[in-house]
C-alpha cells in the first residue's frame, strides 16, 4: 500500500514507549508533540459526530471484544466446540447450523439463495419487515460467530439428511437449541475457564492499554470499566491485559489503579435504562463476596458475616456488581450524561442504548474495519469504475427512452431504419454496460469477504450495521489502542454532508478523469 492514503496530523507526534520486558509500546500520544505525524488509515478515528474531548469528564469502556481483543481463530472454535458438545450429549442432536436475513445476500446453509427465493422469503424492498427479533437473530457481535457457523451447518445437514433430525425438529427450533448451548458455554464455565488457563491463546495482547489509561488519567479524565463479565473472570482478563498476571497463586488486583470505578455482571443493555432499579453491591476483591451497599456507598453490614466492610476511599478504584448507569453517574460525579465517553464493540448492547437512551457520546470499536479500510483503498480504482459505469448506465438508458419517445411518435411507415440501428447499439451498450457493473461489483465484493462483501456496504447501499453505526456511534475505529494515536484534548469532527445534487460537483472527481 502506498502512503498517500495516511493522514497528515499537524498537532501531533507519537513516541514508542519501552515496554517492562524491553519491547516496544504501540505510539502514545506524548508530552511535546511534533508536527507532521501521518496515522495508518486502518488505525484511524472516524467521525460521525462532532466530539470535542475538552467537554468529556469521563472515558468507559467495556471490557470484552473492547479492551479484549478476543482471537476468533481459537476463542470463537472454543464456543463452536463447547456448543457442538451440548447439542450432542445434552440435546442428541447428530452433529452441528444460520441464519441471516440480508435482503441483497441471503443463503439456506450454505446456499445461496436466487433471486426469486430470496424475493419469496424475506420480500422485496417495497415490503416494511423490521428483521429483528424474535423472527430474526441479529448476528452482531463477534460472539456470535459460533452460532451463525453452526446454525448454517445444522441446516445443510437437515436438507441433506432428511430423516435424521426428528420432523418435529424445524429451522427455528435448531436455532433456539443453538442459542440455548452458546448461552450455557458463556455461563457454565466452558469458556472462561479455558481461557483463564491461558489467556495468551485466546486474547490478543495489548501493550497500549495502560499507557492509555494513563495518559487518559494524566489529563483529568476519570476512567470507568462497565462490563457484563461477572468479577472473577474481569479480573483474569484484566490481569492479563495489563500485564499484571497472577503470581503465585494469588490475585493481583494492580490493575485497579488505572480505573476510578469498574461495574461487573452490569447487565448492559438494561444497565442504561435510569427507570432501572437494580441493586448496586460492591465486590470484595479477594473472596468474590458481594455486599450491599446504598447506593455505591458502604453500608453497616448486620450480624456475622465475614465480609470485610470496604472504607469510603475515594483513592482506591471500588468494584461493584449491577446497579444502573443512576448509580455510576454518582460515583464518578458526572453532571450531564454527555460529558462521557464509552468505548465498546457491541452496536445494541454498548451504543445504540447508551446514545439513544441516556445521550452518551459513544465510540464503536469494529475490528474488522482495518483490513476493510485498507482493501477499500486498494480498490478505489474499481469503486471509480463502478460509479462511472453506472452513470454510463444511466446516459445509455435516457438515450434510449429519448429515441424510443420519438420513434413512437411517429408513423411506422416514416421510421428512418437507421434509427433503428441506433437504437439497437445503445440496447447492446446498455447491456454491456450492465454486465460490466455487475462483474465489477461482484469481484469487489469477493475481495472484502467471499460471502458477505463489504461490512459497511450492501451492493452499493449502506448496509443495515453501517446505518446504525452512522446513528448511534459518535465515533468508530478499529481497536481501543487507536485512541493512543491521538490527543486526549482531540476535537473530533465529522466530514461534511452530501445532498444527491451536491456529489457530482463536490463529493467526487469529474467523470472525465474517473474514466
Ligand atoms: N450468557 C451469555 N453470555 C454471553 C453471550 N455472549 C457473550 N456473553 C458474555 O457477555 C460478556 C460480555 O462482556 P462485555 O465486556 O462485552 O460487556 C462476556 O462475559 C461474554 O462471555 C451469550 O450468548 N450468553
Ligand atoms: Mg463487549
Amino acid at each position: 500500500m502506498d502512503k498517500s492514503h495516511e493522514i497528515d496530523v499537524q498537532d501531533q507526534k507519537p513516541v514508542r514507549l519501552p515496554g517492562k520486558d524491553g519491547s516496544k509500546i504501540p505510539c502514545i500520544w506524548p508530552s511535546s508533540p511534533k508536527p507532521g505525524h501521518k496515522i495508518e488509515i486502518g488505525k484511524q478515528i472516524f467521525c460521525n459526530r462532532s466530539l470535542n474531548m475538552k467537554n468529556i469528564v469521563a472515558v468507559g469502556f467495556d471490557m470484552d471484544y473492547t479492551l479484549a481483543q478476543y482471537k476468533p481463530e481459537t476463542f470463537e472454535s472454543l464456543a463452536y466446540q463447547g456448543t457442538i458438545q451440548k447439542l450432542v450429549y445434552d440435546l442428541g442432536y447428530p452433529l452441528k447450523m444460520d441464519r441471516h436475513k440480508y435482503v441483497k445476500v441471503a443463503y439456506h446453509g450454505f446456499n445461496v439463495l436466487s433471486k426469486e427465493d430470496k424475493v419469496g422469503t424475506y420480500g422485496n424492498t417495497l415490503v416494511s419487515n423490521s428483521f429483528d427479533e424474535p423472527d430474526y437473530a441479529l448476528i452482531d457481535t463477534l460472539f456470535s460467530l459460533a452460532e451463525a457457523y453452526l446454525f448454517a451447518q445444522l441446516v445443510d445437514f437437515k436438507d441433506s439428511h432428511p430423516g435424521e433430525i426428528p420432523e418435529h425438529v424445524d429451522y427455528a427450533h435448531m436455532y433456539k437449541d443453538v442459542r440455548a448451548a452458546i448461552d450455557m458455554c458463556h455461563r457454565d464455565g466452558t469458556l472462561k475457564q479455558m481461557v483463564a488457563k491461558g489467556p495468551k491463546r485466546y486474547i490478543n495482547e495489548d501493550p497500549s492499554i495502560v499507557p492509555i489509561l494513563k495518559m487518559l488519567r494524566a489529563s483529568g479524565r476519570a476512567t470507568f470499566l462497565v462490563t457484563n463479565s461477572l468479577w472473577d473472570y474481569t479480573n483474569t482478563v484484566m490481569n492479563f491485559l495489563c500485564g499484571s498476571s497472577v503470581v503465585d497463586g494469588s490475585a493481583n488486583f494492580g490493575w485497579l489503579q488505572y480505573f476510578d470505578v469498574v461495574v461487573t455482571g452490569s447487565a448492559k443493555p438494561s444497565f442504561f435504562n435510569e427507570e432501572n432499579r437494580a441493586n448496586l453491591f460492591e465486590v470484595e476483591l479477594e473472596t468474590g463476596m458481594l455486599i450491599n451497599t446504598d447506593n455505591g456507598s458502604p453500608m453497616p453490614q448486620v450480624g456475622d458475616i465475614s465480609a470485610r466492610l470496604l472504607p469510603d476511599d475515594k483513592e482506591v478504584c471500588k468494584v461493584f456488581q449491577g446497579g444502573s448507569v443512576r448509580h455510576l453517574h454518582k460515583l464518578l460525579s458526572v453532571a450531564s450524561s454527555s460529558q462521557v465517553l464509552y468505548v465498546g464493540d457491541h452496536i445494541y448492547g454498548d451504543i445504540l442504548r447508551s446514545k439513544k437512551v441516556l445521550g452518551w457520546r459513544t465510540m464503536l470499536v469494529v475490528p474488522e474495519l482495518e483490513k476493510e479500510v485498507k482493501q477499500l483503498w486498494e480498490s478505489r480504482n474499481s469503486r471509480k469504475e463502478l460509479q462511472f459505469l453506472r452513470s454510463e448506465r444511466d446516459r445509455v438508458e435516457d438515450e434510449i427512452h429519448r429515441l424510443k419517445w420519438s420513434l413512437d411518435s411517429k408513423n411506422p411507415k416514416d421510421v428512418d431504419p437507421k434509427l433503428l440501428s441506433e437504437l439497437d447499439k445503445l440496447e447492446f451498450e446498455r447491456e454491456r454496460v450492465r454486465s460490466s457493473h455487475q462483474e465489477i461489483q461482484r469481484e469487489l465484493h469477493q475481495r472484502f469477504h467471499k460471502v458477505w462483501g463489504q461490512l459497511m456496504k450492501t451492493g452499493y447501499q449502506n448496509s443495515r450495521f453501517a446505518h446504525q453505526v452512522e446513528r448511534f456511534a459518535c465515533l468508530y475505529t478499529s481497536q481501543v489502542s487507536n485512541l493512543g494515536l491521538y490527543s486526549p484534548n482531540k476535537y473530533y469532527r465529522t466530514s461534511e454532508d452530501f445532498m444527491p445534487h451536491e456529489f457530482n460537483i463536490v463529493a467526487y472527481e469529474p467523470r472525465e478523469m474517473v474514466a
